[in-house]
């Protein structure tokens, strides 16, 4: 219970500036109106918009707001309020967020444009596993940048699991093949890839990617297999323009969400949730390990209108 606040109340502060951003507005507009019209609709279209939630998700979330408040006969703004809450977390549903890759065998690949904070997420993430009891493999397959395997191998070296690769300009692919035959005489849990990030040359990471995932169907059929993309919400629509990009060359099977700690735009989890319908299964509110945590809608949504005891009452099972 004790561990449960302390995952809830990091979230909360780690959601500090978006917060301010969007509650802290829209509490004030349900002050500030004493009757639900136009103007006052109008106004929470901004917040939304300003919070970078996105201008169709926060059509959706109008529209059923106004839907709610007709068929309950709502009046006064300040009833409308939970309707809000409700509407905005039906617009983030995209149905059970699996995690089979801490259930078996699997190879996960994680993409992202240099920057976004892949490294640092695939470091926490190899640190979350191996502190569940799992045997992870690390596959610095992101050979472009310079000193992008030696700060992986730091982070292999916290985390306390195997690297493999990690030296400048090589074969992308050659790293993967490498890291599979690793992974297998080791018996790993999960193979975790730091891939490709170049998106300015569409067809070059195409390429790579469909190289990659050739070996591995062909050297590690067996193994379950999960793409996620890291994105940076610090970058607000960017970030969803990116995770768009790369849903164009692969399949994506989720989203980490990095420093949510940073930014007033921590809408974009919504806008990422209802357009692309892809799962955002990870968001970073900080630099630490514990940084990176399973991703709850619902508890997210909580978080942010300070919906304490309910989202403590939420089962999540995650501390680890
Ligand atoms: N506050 C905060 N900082 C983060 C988070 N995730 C990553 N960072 C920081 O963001 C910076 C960039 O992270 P990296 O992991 O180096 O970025 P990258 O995408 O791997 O970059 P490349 O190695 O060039 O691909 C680092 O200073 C990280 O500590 C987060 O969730 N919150």
């Amino acid at each position: 219970m004790g561990e449960k606040k302390g995952f809830f109340s990091r979230l909360v502060s780690g959601l500090t500036k978006t917060r301010d951003n969007i509650v802290s507005g829209i509490d004030a507009v349900f002050g500030g109106f004493s009757q639900i019209d136009e103007d006052f609709y109008e106004e929470i279209e901004e917040i939304l918009i300003m919070g970078d939630i996105g201008v169709s998700a926060t059509e959706n979330i109008l529209e059923s707001l106004k839907q709610k408040v007709k068929e309950n006969h709502i009046k006064k703004p300040d009833e409308c309020k939970e309707l809000l809450i409700e509407s905005i977390k039906e617009q983030m549903q995209v149905g059970e967020t699996a995690y089979r890759f801490e259930e078996e065998k699997s190879v996960v690949l994680i993409v992202g444009v240099n920057g976004v904070g892949k490294t640092t997420s695939v470091g926490k993430l190899a640190g979350k596993l191996k502190a569940q009891g799992k045997k992870v493999v690390l596959a610095a397959a992101d050979t472009f940048r310079a000193a992008a395997g030696e700060q992986l191998k730091e982070w292999a070296n916290r985390a306390g699991v195997d690297m493999i690769g990690g030296q400048e300009g090589s074969d992308p692919a050659a790293v993967i093949y490498d890291a599979v035959a690793a992974a297998k005489a080791r018996n790993a849990d999960v193979l975790l890839c730091d891939t490709a990030g170049r998106l300015h040359n569409k067809k070059n990471l195409m390429e790579e990617l469909r190289k990659i995932n050739r070996i591995l169907e062909k050297e590690y059929p067996d193994a379950y297999r999960e793409t996620l993309v890291v994105l940076d919400a610090t970058t607000g629509q960017n970030a969803l323009a990116q995770a768009k990009q790369f849903a164009e060359v692969t399949d994506l099977t989720g989203i980490i969400l990095t420093k949510m700690d940073g930014t007033a735009k921590g809408g974009i989890a919504v806008a990422i949730q209802s357009e692309l319908q892809i799962p955002v299964k990870y968001i970073g509110v900080g630099e630490t390990i514990d940084d990176l945590q399973k991703f709850d809608p619902e508890e997210f949504v909580n978080a942010l209108f300070d919906r304490g005891e309910g989202a403590q009452e939420h089962e999540e099972g995650e501390n680890d």
